[in-house]
């Protein structure tokens, strides 16, 4: 039987799980690390504790599957994305922690941006939009903030990578510095249709182009990691951002699949096969991972800053209840909202409407109204902000000559709830489907990694192993569902305004 170690830095926790060849679950460790919060709407982490608690992970996973690192037939790395780290190329120092994705301190980069035009052809070239979200921005902040960092690019010693590209760095022992598409297509600085950095751009950008990594496709050979490290070397044989290698987990391996991780967030990307398509519904362009031999490979992505994030509000902020668990019982203790709708803009709101202004926002309350009232409120604004992705999505699809989504494949920590599930069935009218194996992040960086070593020969062998686990049936009249969505859409606007 071969083995496979997925490595999954995500933005709270580092996992590490070992996949069998049927792409079973064999063995998983996990470790947080520290959030750090230097300023209102910054956030950071510390590149070492995101490397050692990997590590850590990685050695703990590989014993509780009873296995040597010689027995492995490859390492997937799957990350979370945008977020930027910068190090010594020489020394291997990290020259500062690394700007996490959430992080909003480039706001006044972007804005200058903007006002010198670059909007549009970074639009064009990159699928991208000036937004801090995105790390081109984070490493301009970097320059321009940052003695040491200066420095470095002065000297031609700086490295920056997002965190795929730091994990292989210290995996290979400084030799391998590259990344992979779908993580370069995060950046603002990879051009979708030639493939490859966007060398104008990076100008454009005043950006140090020798400071970027490598670029190759997901499912490739990066390197063998340092034998000292596992107890034997390991090729590196997979790379992907986390959202994409979960559409790839969910066999999202062409065109008009499309999936919903609800975590933190929410991240829906429809795969467009090798058509770039551009949005003209406030989504973004990004690239897809792709079996060897696919060619390059596309999908649009919406995000949802505040998804599961609102139920942890309703914990941590309301005291409305003691565990995340908890939600679906108090919400399903009252038969609706009673009219009550909740957009959780905490932080603004992503696509389709990237409003950084708007701010969180309750309407509708009563008399009557009850802490039941809001919890379900807020479970509905998860399914409401995503149909809004796919109404974005089906209308582009549309635009472009192609067929309307059929059914959502679903994943991520919040999508265990059914009464979420069914609602956001109700609300899309297509089927709401969830798989047996919901660590479709790792999963696909382990496919990633497999198909590049042999393990499986192509797309068609992975595809067989998908499983439902339950699927969520639309039962509410369509006109109810419009309803619905229009009353939402005043509240947004209602936020937007406030
Ligand atoms: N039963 C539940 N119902 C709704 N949301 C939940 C439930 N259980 C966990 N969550 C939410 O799911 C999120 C965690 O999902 P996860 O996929 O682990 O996120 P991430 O990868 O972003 O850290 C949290 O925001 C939490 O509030
Ligand atoms: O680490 P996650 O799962 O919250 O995902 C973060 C995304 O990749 C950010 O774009």
């Amino acid at each position: 039987m071969s083995h496979i170690l997925a490595l999954d830095q995500g933005t709270s926790s580092s996992r590490s799980i070992v996949f069998d060849e049927r792409g079973h679950i064999v063995a998983m460790a996990q470790r947080e690390f520290r959030q750090i919060y230097p300023q209102p709407g910054w956030v950071e982490h510390d590149p070492m504790e995101i490397w050692e608690s990997q590590w850590a992970t990685a050695r703990q996973a590989l014993a509780e599957a009873g296995l040597e690192a010689r027995q492995l037939r490859a390492i997937g790395i799957t990350n979370q994305r945008e977020t930027t780290v910068v190090w010594n190329r020489r020394t291997g120092e990290p020259l500062h922690r690394a700007i996490v994705w959430q992080d909003r301190r480039a706001e006044g980069i972007c804005s200058a941006w903007r006002e010198a035009g670059l909007e549009p052809q970074v639009r064009q070239r990159t699928g991208l939009r000036l937004d801090p979200y995105f790390s081109a921005s984070k490493l301009r902040w970097l320059l321009d903030h940052v003695p040491a960092v200066r420095e470095a690019a002065t000297r031609g010693e700086l490295a920056f990578g997002t965190v795929d590209s730091w994990l292989l760095w210290q995996l290979t022992g400084g030799r391998v510095h590259a990344t992979d598409v779908t993580n370069a297509s995060r950046t603002l600085m990879y051009n979708l249709a030639q493939g490859g950095w966007d060398e104008a751009l990076v100008q454009a950008l005043g950006l140090p182009p020798e400071a970027l990594p490598e670029v190759h496709p997901s499912s490739h050979l990066f390197g063998e990691t340092e034998a000292h490290l596992l107890g034997a070397p390991v090729p590196v044989a997979g790379m992907a951002g986390d959202q994409q290698a979960a559409l790839f987990g969910q066999a999202g391996f062409g065109p008009g699949i499309a999936k919903n991780t609800y975590g933190t967030g929410c991240f829906m990307l429809m795969h467009t096969g090798g058509l770039a398509q551009a949005s003209t519904h406030g989504l973004v362009t990004t690239a897809a991972a792709a079996a060897p031999g696919q060619g390059p490979q596309f999908a649009l992505e919406g995000s949802v800053f505040i998804g599961g994030a609102v139920v942890q509000w309703l914990r941590d902020g309301l005291r409305a209840i003691s565990a995340s668990s908890e939600v679906q019982a108090l919400a399903e203790s009252v038969p609706d909202a009673g009219g009550v709708m909740f957009v959780p803009a905490f932080t603004g709101l992503g696509a389709p409407y990237w409003d950084t202004e708007a701010r969180g926002t309750i309407v509708g309350l009563s008399r009557g109204s009850t802490v039941a009232h809001i919890a379900r409120a807020a479970l509905e604004s998860i399914a409401f902000q995503s149909a809004a992705l796919l109404q974005a999505m089906s209308q582009d699809v549309v635009a472009a000559g192609g067929e309307r989504v059929s059914e959502l494949r679903v994943d991520g920590g919040a999508s265990v709830n059914d009464l979420l599930m069914q609602f956001q069935a109700d609300l899309l009218g297509i089927p709401v489907v969830r798989p047996a194996v919901v660590e479709t992040t790792a999963l696909g960086a382990a496919y990633l990694a497999g198909l590049a070593t042999g393990v499986w020969d192509g797309p068609e062998a992975l595809a067989g192993q998908w499983r439902v686990e339950r699927r969520f049936e639309p039962t509410l009249p369509r006109e109810q569902a419009r309803e619905r969505m229009a009353r939402w859409d005043q509240a947004v606007r209602q936020a937007m305004a406030g």
